[in-house]
């Protein structure tokens, strides 16, 4: 039998996904976008702050690996990197009322340290939307929809993501909503 420490070990695992440009063209594969998890799927600005006001306590991120590492193929070619390129990968759980609501993936190339930008390594537990969106340098591009291929009942189906621009410079970032968020 799984224990729950399992249970939650696997449930925090963030799942292969495909990703479609627009939520309608995920919709016709999974009808699930346009239910309770349309909100979150679609909510512009900063999702930190959009969590933040479903919370009644608390909000923390906390942060599962921070380093460099080799994104995956398909993260490479939307970056449009170089084949075997490392880049500066952050996972983190965002946190409402103490358990985690959504886990987020970001991949940011060097390029991206230059400047100000080099805060984006000393994050720590602060949330990375508070540096995007606090920064007129960095402008979001179109939400992308994510339907995910779990293989644990507890971990995300649905995912969003996009790029964040810094001049010719870009980062990418995923949200992949747990089933505890809306359901
Ligand atoms: C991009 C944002 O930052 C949030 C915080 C993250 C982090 O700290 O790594 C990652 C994704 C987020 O949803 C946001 O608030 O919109």
């Amino acid at each position: 039998m799984l224990s729950k420490d399992s249970d939650r070990e696997n449930s925090l695992k963030i799942p292969p996904t495909r990703w479609y440009r627009l939520l309608a063209a995920a919709g016709l594969r999974n009808p699930e976008v346009h239910g309770p998890a349309r909100y979150w799927l679609q909510v512009e600005g900063s999702f930190t702050q959009a969590l933040k006001h479903r919370c009644l306590e608390s909000f923390h991120v906390e942060v599962a690996r921070e380093g460099y590492a080799t994104p995956f193929p398909e993260e490479v070619r939307r970056l449009g990197l170089q084949p075997r390129q490392q880049a500066w990968i952050r996972e983190v759980r965002l946190c409402g009322d103490g358990q985690p609501w959504v886990l987020a993936r970001t991949v940011i190339p060097h390029q991206c340290f230059e400047g100000k930008g080099r805060q984006l390594r000393h994050l720590g537990n602060k949330p990375l939307g508070a540096f995007l969106f606090s920064s007129p340098d960095w402008s979001r591009g179109p939400l992308e929809t994510g339907l995910c291929l779990p293989d644990h009942p507890l971990q995300p189906r649905l995912a969003r993501r996009s790029l964040f621009h810094h001049g010719n410079n870009a980062l990418m970032v995923g949200e992949y909503l747990l089933p505890v968020l809306y359901r």
